[in-house]
Order: C-alpha cells, then sequence, then structure tokens
C-alpha cells in the first residue's frame, strides 16, 4: 500500500526538522510543506491539506519546539491527531444488532468492489454467529446476480436474486422481506453500479432506499480512485444518506490519500477496508492504529490482537509447560511455523509493531520469508515422530539428514540450515527456561515475568535497534505491560525468520 510510502515521506520530514540545531518558523513551514507535497501526491484533497497545515500551526507552539522539548514528538503528535480528526467524522456508525434485522444497503460505482465487499461483510458478520442474507438488486449489469450467488454459495449466506425480472426496487422489496420473514438480521442489498457518476444511477439509487429503507447505507469506494473521491463521495452522499464507507482494494498500488476525502465529504466513518480479493481479506478500520501506522508509530493493540487471534496462549499450556521445561522440539517450531504464516503477510504484522513500518519490510523480503518457512515446513514433513519430538541435535545424524532431504526433494544443505535455524530459536526459547506458567484463563506470564534486560537478550539485534534499542524497548514494556499476552515471545519467532 502507497500509504506507507506517505508515512515514511512525514517521517523523514518530522526527522529533518527535528534534527535542526534552532526551529523557527522557517523549519517549521519547510517541514509543513513536505508533509503537504506527501499528502498532495498521495491523492488527499488540497483543502483538506491545506486546512490541515494550518491547524497543525495553530497547535504547534515553537516557544516549545525551542525550549528542548521533544520537537519530534510534538509534531508527531500534532499531525497525528489531525490525522485523526479527519478520518474520524465524531459520530458513529449505525451499529445493527444481532438478533433484529437490520436492512444494510450497499452503493459505489461499477468496479469498485461492491459485490465482492457485500459478501466479505455477511462472511464477517456469520462469522461472529449472525445470520446474513445478500440480496442482488443490481439488474443493471449482466453476470451481477451470477456472481452474488457464487460468492454466496461458497460462503453458505443465503441470497435472492432473479434472472428474468428487470426492476431493482422489486427485487429489492422481495428479497428484504423474504430475509425479514426467514430472521435474518443482516439483510444485505447490492445495488447496481455505473462506469460513472450518471443521473440515472442516483436515481436508482434513492428509489431502492426508498422502497427498502436501509437502517444503513455503505458507500464502497476503490482506494486508487485518487483526487475524484472527495467529488464522488460527495455525489452519493447527496442522493443517499450515506452512513459509512468501506475503502476498497488497499492491498494495491492506490495511493490510498482518497480515503481521508471520502471521511470528509461523507462525514462519515470507513468502517472496514478490504485488503485483497478474497472473502477473508476484510478488516475492521480503526482511525488511531491506522494513523499509527501510517506514521510508523506502530500499533500496539492491533499486533497484539493479531496475536491472539492466532495464538491463544492461555489454550496451549502443554506448549508453555514444554518451553518452561526449555524442551523446544522441532515439533513446537514446526507449529509456530504454522501460526506465523496463518497471521498473513509476515510484513503486515510487522508494520504494527512500533518503530516498523511496512517500508522496512520490504514485499519481497516479506514473499522470501514466507516461502523459506514453507520450505522448512516441508523438510520437517519428512521426519519420524522421533526427529520431531526431540530437543537433542545429535540424533541428527548425517545419515538422517540425507533421508530426509532425499523424502522432502530439498538439498542435504538446506535441512542442515532448517536445523541451524531451529538450534538458534532454541537458544532462544531456552531464555523462557524456568518462567512461571499461567493457569488456565490467565495471560502468558513470559511478559509478566521478563524485564527489558532479559528482554534485550531475546530480540535480535536489527528489531532491537528498529524498536529504538533499550530506551524504546523499555517503553514498550511498560505499554505490554498493561495489555499483556505473548508478543515478546512471538517477537523472537519473528526475528528467526529474517534473520
Ligand atoms: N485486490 C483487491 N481486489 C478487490 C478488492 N475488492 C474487490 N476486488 C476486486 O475488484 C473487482 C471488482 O469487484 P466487484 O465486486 O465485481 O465490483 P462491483 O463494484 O460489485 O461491480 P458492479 O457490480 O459492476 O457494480 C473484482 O475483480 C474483485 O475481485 C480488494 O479489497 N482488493
Amino acid at each position: 500500500m502507497v500509504l506507507a510510502q506517505l508515512g515514511g515521506s512525514i517521517s523523514r520530514a518530522i526527522q529533518q526538522m527535528s534534527n535542526a540545531t534552532i526551529i523557527d518558523e522557517k523549519v517549521l513551514n519547510e517541514c509543513l510543506n513536505e508533509i503537504t507535497r506527501a499528502l498532495l501526491q498521495s491523492d488527499v484533497q488540497f483543502k483538506l491539506v491545506r486546512d490541515m497545515q494550518t491547524n497543525i500551526k495553530k497547535i504547534v507552539n515553537l516557544d516549545d519546539l525551542a525550549a528542548g522539548h521533544n520537537k519530534r514528538k510534538i509534531i508527531q503528535q500534532a499531525i497525528f491527531n489531525e490525522l485523526c480528526t479527519i478520518l474520524d467524522p465524531g459520530k458513529p456508525s449505525f451499529t445493527p444488532k444481532k438478533g433484529k434485522s437490520s436492512v444494510i444497503m450497499f452503493v459505489g460505482l461499477q468496479g469498485s468492489g461492491k459485490t465482492t465487499t457485500c459478501t466479505k461483510y455477511a462472511y464477517y458478520h456469520q462469522k461472529k454467529g449472525w445470520k446474513p442474507a445478500l440480496v442482488c438488486a443490481d439488474t443493471f449489469r449482466a453476470g451481477a446476480f451470477d456472481q452474488l450467488k457464487q460468492n454466496a454459495t461458497k460462503a453458505k449466506i443465503p441470497f435472492y436474486g432473479s434472472y428474468t425480472e428487470s426492476d431493482p426496487m422489486r427485487i429489492a422489496v422481495e428479497g428484504v422481506e423474504r430475509f425479514k420473514q426467514e430472521n435474518c438480521d443482516l439483510i444485505i442489498v447490492d445495488t447496481s453500479g455505473r462506469h460513472k457518476q450518471e443521473a440515472s444511477l442516483f436515481e436508482e439509487m434513492r428509489q431502492v432506499a426508498e422502497a427498502t429503507k436501509p437502517d444503513l447505507v455503505i458507500f464502497v469506494m476503490d482506494s486508487s480512485i485518487g483526487q475524484a473521491a472527495f467529488d464522488q463521495a460527495q455525489a452519493f452522499k447527496q442522493s443517499v444518506s450515506v452512513g459509512a464507507v468501506i475503502i476498497t482494494k488497499m492491498d494495491g498500488h492506490a495511493k490510498g490519500g482518497g480515503a481521508l476525502s471520502a471521511v470528509a465529504a461523507t462525514k462519515s466513518p470507513i468502517i472496514f477496508i478490504g485488503t485483497g480479493e478474497h472473502i477473508d481479506e476484510f478488516e475492521v478500520f480503526d482511525v488511531k492504529p491506522f494513523v499509527s501506522r501510517l506514521l510508523g508509530m506502530g500499533d500496539w493493540s492491533g499486533f497484539m490482537d493479531k496475536i491472539h487471534e492466532v495464538v491463544p496462549m492461555d489454550q496451549q499450556p502443554e506448549l508453555l509447560q514444554k518451553l518452561s521445561e526449555g524442551n523446544f522440539t522441532l515439533r513446537i517450531m514446526y507449529e509456530q511455523f504454522q501460526k506465523i504464516l496463518k497471521m498473513g503477510p509476515i510484513g503486515q504484522v510487522f508494520s504494527m509493531l512500533p518503530g516498523c513500518s511496512a517500508e522496512l519490510m520490504p514485499k519481497g523480503h516479506e514473499k522470501e520469508s514466507q516461502a523459506k518457512l514453507k520450505r522448512y515446513m516441508t523438510i520437517m514433513d519428512s521426519m519420524t515422530n522421533e526427529e520431531l519430538d526431540n530437543s537433542n541435535p545429535k540424533l541428527m545424524t548425517e545419515s538422517r539428514i540425507i533421508r530426509i532431504a532425499r523424502g522432502s526433494g530439498r538439498p542435504p544443505r538446506e535441512v542442515m540450515d532448517m536445523l541451524e535455524e531451529y538450534k538458534r530459536l532454541a537458544k532462544v526459547w531456552s531464555k523462557m527456561k524456568g518462567l512461571k506458567i499461567p493457569k488456565k484463563g490467565e495471560m502468558s506470564a513470559l511478559s509478566r515475568n521478563m524485564n527489558a534486560q532479559q528482554m534485550s537478550k531475546v530480540l535480535p539485534q536489527q528489531m532491537l535497534k528498529q524498536i529504538g534499542g533499550m530506551g524504546g524497548l523499555q517503553g514498550l514494556m511498560k505499554q505490554m505491560g498493561s495489555m499483556g499476552g505473548s508478543a515478546k515471545d512471538m517477537m523472537g519467532m519473528f526475528g528467526g525468520v529474517d534473520k
């Protein structure tokens, strides 16, 4: 996502400014101009950028900067607050209630990703115990019903539509009625799009909204539309009462600044972002963590959530027991690799770590790391149970290495590399030996029982540097203290992947 570049440019501008011995108005202006350029290049609307510049100037007190306060922090905080203000319209969108029928209407131009997003939205809620249903009121595009039907069938979500009926209002009303009777609590109406903003499209939207009386209208916008975002979003808002925005294709090369414009134009919050073509490539949008990541400030809560999503440490007493006994086996390593791969792109997880913007984890590198993990897992697939459950490296004799190489179709050199990686990780994990095992329901004791000094020994040097050395680590530990969790041990694993 090109937004990461924006974060990088802003961070560089702030860094340059804080390097100056004296910060006067001129230096501050230069910094703000640099940031303005970066925002405009990212397709943020000109007026928003100009207002933001004026506001920052009002907030930042030059005397504070001159008095030797942490200049970088002051400016960064001001930018952070401004971006949050733009992205947070101040009122939350309508929140549907489980068990009570809500009608959600999706609008957007053709190709914005509307149909895909309807299914993602339904699937996301279905996983959380809702009873969603999809209605295809797109009678304009041939094939729209087929697409929705296919998506819905794959996700096992009930759907309604027609190959013959050409009146979108009729389909929408019938579909909504049917699913209300079936007690569906989230009735999602997909509507027609057009290639461009046309009066006929807006008229149709108005009529469908009038007929179905939606509780929420969600405007779906492709993140790559650039400077056109503001006008497009505003045009939809003027026709139907848009209450929330979903930005799609955030995984692509979009500059992404249009997202800020869409919020400004609709005065509605972004509730989700689409991050890929697959049904589960869909993330809840939270303003503060998003801006934090954008500015390379990290997103601890997101990082911890991600970890907890895939590594429910509380449910792994056996693993913790083994680790506390210093018994790190190849099987444990295999299982940890599986979990890391489940977390999705390693870079995405990394970008949530303070100091580790997506720029520091370029895409190519990410892929390499994942491919390496997969290769190592293939090698381990050819190992016997005895080999996997043993923590004595002497067991791995030359003849075993050759057998495993042959079985997995990988060169013996790579088997040896994998074993080296294992030894390195076993050493890292051996530092966990003797730690108190948490009782069921308790947060991992690992994070509470380690201090920054111990932690700095466990972390790979490169990561320690990125976090900001011992000082940065201490700050992070403080933050983590209030959150608990298993981030620290996982960080050891990440370091192992990308050494
Ligand atoms: N990479 C990526 N592709 C997406 C995302 N969301 C949707 N797409 C793709 O965008 C294309 C258009 O999506 P559709 O869902 O067909 O678009 P639509 O807005 O419903 O189009 P109409 O029904 O014609 O109005 C499809 O190829 C989708 O797979 C996303 O978040 N990331």
